[in-house]
């Protein structure tokens, strides 16, 4: 148990014809290599969707509406010994072309292919129901 409350993770599930974008985590930071959602941190005092919409500007370059940001559904797991909390939205509608500002690669992925990516512990309960959403 650690005395820091849950680190507070929002991500952003971009849908566009059965397709979802993933990124790759760069080599430098934990988890290098895996394929994670776009999002980060909740900054203190932040509402979750405006930290969604400022990370999706920082390591997109798109711009959303934080209201018109839906929530999915969540994960949970460990960053050391702290516990995280993982938020996934659903971004239908984005302004701006996605482009990979901190990250080696961006993948357009359709559900079986997202199935198959390794992907960090705390993502695994989010792709069901990703998935259903991708058909
Ligand atoms: N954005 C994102 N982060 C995730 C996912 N799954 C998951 O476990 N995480 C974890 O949630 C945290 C996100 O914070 P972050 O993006 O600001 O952190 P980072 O490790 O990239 O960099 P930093 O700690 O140097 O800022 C990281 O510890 C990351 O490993 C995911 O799908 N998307």
């Amino acid at each position: 148990m650690d005395s820091m409350p849950p680190l507070l993770v929002v991500a952003g599930a971009l849908v566009r014809g059965g397709a979802v974008l993933v990124q790759q985590r760069p080599a430098d930071k934990a988890m290098a290599g895996l394929w994670e959602f776009p999002g980060g941190k909740v900054d203190a005092g932040e509402a979750p969707a405006e930290a969604l919409a400022r990370e999706l500007n920082e390591e997109l370059g798109v711009s959303v509406d934080p209201v018109k940001l839906t929530p999915i559904t969540f994960g949970t797991g460990l960053i050391g010994s702290r516990d995280l909390v993982l938020l996934l939205y659903r971004v239908a509608q984005w302004t701006g072309e996605p482009q990979a500002l901190e990250t080696p690669e961006l993948r357009w992925v359709d559900a079986d292919a997202l199935r198959d990516l390794p992907m960090p512990p705390a993502d695994l309960p989010l792709i069901a129901p990703l998935c259903r959403i991708l058909g």
